[in-house]
C-alpha cells in the first residue's frame, strides 16, 4: 500500500494486513509515496507489516519502531540467525520464494523456530509483487511446522480455487492470503473495488 486512502479502504473492505514495501528497488518502495510518521499515525484497527528485502538489522528495527509495525516480513535470503535477531524485537514473516521442484521443508525447517509465520510465493528476479502465480498444491501432503501465509500472482479469480485449498489438511495453518499486483491500476495503487470483491468471494467461503 503506498495511499492513505486506500488503506481505509482495504479495513472498510475487511482486510486484516496492510504491507508496505521497504525495498528501494520496488516500484512501490513506500517511502516514495509516505513517511514513517503518516505510517506510525495511520488510524486503522488493521495490523501494519513492512517487507524488507536484505535489508540491514538495525535498519528493520528502526523503520519498524519509527512506523509503530506490527510485524517485519524478510523477503530476501535473510539467515536464520537474522531472522532470530529480528524476532527478539518484532513478530517474523518469513519468506520462501519457491521453484517448482524444491524440498519445501528442507528449506524452511531451519527457519520454524525463529520466525512466527511463513509466506510462499513466487521465486522471481524481482524478489516479490511479480504476478507470478505460486503453484500451491505442492504444499498439499506438507506437515509445515510454522502458520503461513499463502502468496504470489492471487488475483481476484482465484477466490474459488483457495477456497477449495481451504479443505485441504495442509491449509489449517494457513491463516492469510496476500494480494498485491493483480489488484492494482498501476504498481501500488490498489484497484479497492476488486479486493472488496475478492475479499467476499473468501468470506463466502468462512460462513
Ligand atoms: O511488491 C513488491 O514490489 C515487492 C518487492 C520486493 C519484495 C517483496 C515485494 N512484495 C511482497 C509481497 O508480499 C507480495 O505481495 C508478494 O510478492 C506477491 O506479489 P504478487 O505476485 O504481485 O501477488
Amino acid at each position: 500500500m503506498t495511499q492513505l486512502e486506500q488503506i481505509y479502504g482495504v479495513e472498510k473492505a475487511g482486510a486484516d494486513y496492510v504491507g508496505f514495501i521497504f525495498y528501494r528497488a520496488s516500484p512501490r518502495y513506500v517511502l516514495n509515496h509516505l513517511s514513517t510518521f503518516d505510517i506510525r499515525d495511520l488510524n486503522v484497527d488493521i495490523q501494519r507489516i513492512g517487507v524488507f528485502v536484505n535489508e540491514d538489522e538495525n535498519e528493520v528495527l528502526r523503520i519498524a519502531d519509527e512506523c509503530d509495525l506490527d510485524m517485519v516480513q524478510l523477503h530476501g535470503d535473510e539467515t536464520p540467525s537474522y531472522c532470530a535477531n529480528i524476532s527478539n524485537h518484532y513478530p517474523v514473516v518469513k519468506t520462501f520464494r519457491m521453484l517448482k521442484d524444491d524440498n519445501i521443508l528442507w528449506k524452511v525447517n531451519k527457519y520454524a523456530n525463529v520466525s512466527d509465520y511463513f509466506l510462499f510465493d513466487t521465486k522471481t528476479v524481482q524478489f516479490g509483487g511479480s504476478g507470478e502465480k505460486f503453484d500451491w498444491s505442492t504444499l498439499v501432503d506438507i506437515d509445515i511446522p510454522n502458520p503461513y501465509f499463502l502468496s504470489g500472482g492471487i488475483g481476484v479469480d482465484d477466490a474459488e480455487a483457495i477456497n477449495s485449498f481451504a479443505e485441504e489438511i495442509v491449509s489449517k495453518k494457513l491463516i492469510a492470503v496476500d494480494i498485491n499486483s493483480k489488484f492494482e491500476l498501476s504498481p501500488g495503487n490498489k484497484d479497492v473495488r476488486q479486493v472488496e470483491r475478492f475479499i467476499v468471494d473468501l468470506k463466502s467461503y468462512k460462513k
